[in-house]
């Protein structure tokens, strides 16, 4: 059985403070887009593996697909009472969204499986269960879940869902460095953050009234500096993009990836065209040209 797993991209993040553990408390809008991983199962395995197409991606038991299926095993044999069920999955993946790109590809490959285990075995688990086993791999995983857009809140668990106006094309490009969530977390600089808390941002008011919303306004991010910071070559890359676009250049999540929003199709193709053109001798840098889902 082949599974879509898709990748997602913040629309506006705000962090609004750190806790304890190190997590940070944060507003933020993501939405899934239709780049998405091909997802394999084989269900008659007799244990679990995983193997993934990309280099840089584990294909042991740290991988994110691997770690969603024991859970859901180990899950499945509490829920039934039993010491352990038998049998395994085999996950194969094939990576075509960028690693380490901000656009959640680990996580979405966790709550593919997830989902896809839970239709396999005839839905043992609600929606909410599957979002909690989610929440243990990592904050992203109950979003996926869900799917579609939400305004995300805690820790990225806590969410909204909402309705987007929504351009007609969502532009990705990634410079091809993965940037790592932990230290872009870590470097950032909450006294520089607060000018943006949101109370009065449009965009979670329109959410919270269930009003459809105008993402064009507001778009900020708070790990941008951050991440620009860390790594040069994404603050370069940023640079080289908005000198060639008319459009606002955003980063997506802990980065490396950035998206421009076009409301007009033809808009979007030239502007595909054009980086494709520029970049069609470096095979790091990526572009994509994407659409809500
Ligand atoms: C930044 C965001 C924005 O959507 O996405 P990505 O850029 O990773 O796709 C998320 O907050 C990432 O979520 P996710 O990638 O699931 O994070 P996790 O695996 O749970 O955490 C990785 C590390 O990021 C930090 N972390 C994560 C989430 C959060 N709210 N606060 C944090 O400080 C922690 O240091 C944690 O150890
Ligand atoms: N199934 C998976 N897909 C992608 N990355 C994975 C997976 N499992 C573990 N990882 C690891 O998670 C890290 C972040 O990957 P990814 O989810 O692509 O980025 P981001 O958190 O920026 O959206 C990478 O270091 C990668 O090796």
């Amino acid at each position: 059985m082949k599974v879509a797993s898709p990748a997602k991209i913040n629309l506006f993040l705000h962090v609004t403070g750190r806790r304890k553990n190190g997590y940070h408390d944060l507003e933020t809008v993501m939405a899934c887009v239709d780049l998405c991983d091909d997802i394999y199962f084989d269900f008659q395995a007799s244990d679990i593996s995983v193997t993934c197409s990309h280099p840089r991606v584990p294909e042991d038991e740290t991988n994110l697909a691997h770690r969603a299926a024991t859970i859901f095993w180990k899950e499945l044999a509490r829920k039934r009472g039993v010491g352990r069920v038998p049998g395994g999955v085999a996950v194969a993946i094939d990576k075509q969204i960028p690693v380490g790109g901000g656009l959640g590809g680990g996580s979405s490959n966790a709550a593919t499986v997830l989902k896809s285990l839970n239709h396999w075995f005839d839905k043992p688990f609600s929606r909410r269960d599957l979002m909690d086993m989610g929440l243990c791999l990592g904050a992203d995983v109950p979003f996926f879940v869900q799917g579609g857009a939400a305004l995300a809140r805690g820790v990225g668990e806590l969410l909204t869902p909402c309705t987007l106006k929504t351009p007609c094309r969502v532009l990705l490009a990634s410079p091809g460095v993965a940037a790592s969530t932990a230290l872009v977390y870590k470097n950032i600089n909450l006294a520089l953050t607060t000018g943006h808390k949101s109370t009065n941002n449009a965009l979670i008011i329109a959410c919270e009234e269930n009003r459809v919303l105008d993402i064009s306004v507001d778009m900020h991010n708070d790990l941008e500096a951050s991440a620009c910071e860390l790594y040069p070559e994404i603050q370069a890359f940023k640079t080289e993009m908005a000198g060639l676009l008319t459009q606002k250049v955003m980063m997506t999540g802990s980065g490396a990836s950035f998206f421009v929003l076009f409301w007009e199709d033809g808009q979007a193709e030239c502007a595909f065209d054009m980086l494709s053109r520029r970049w069609h001798n470096n095979p790091h840098k990526r572009i994509f040209l994407t659409s809500f889902i």
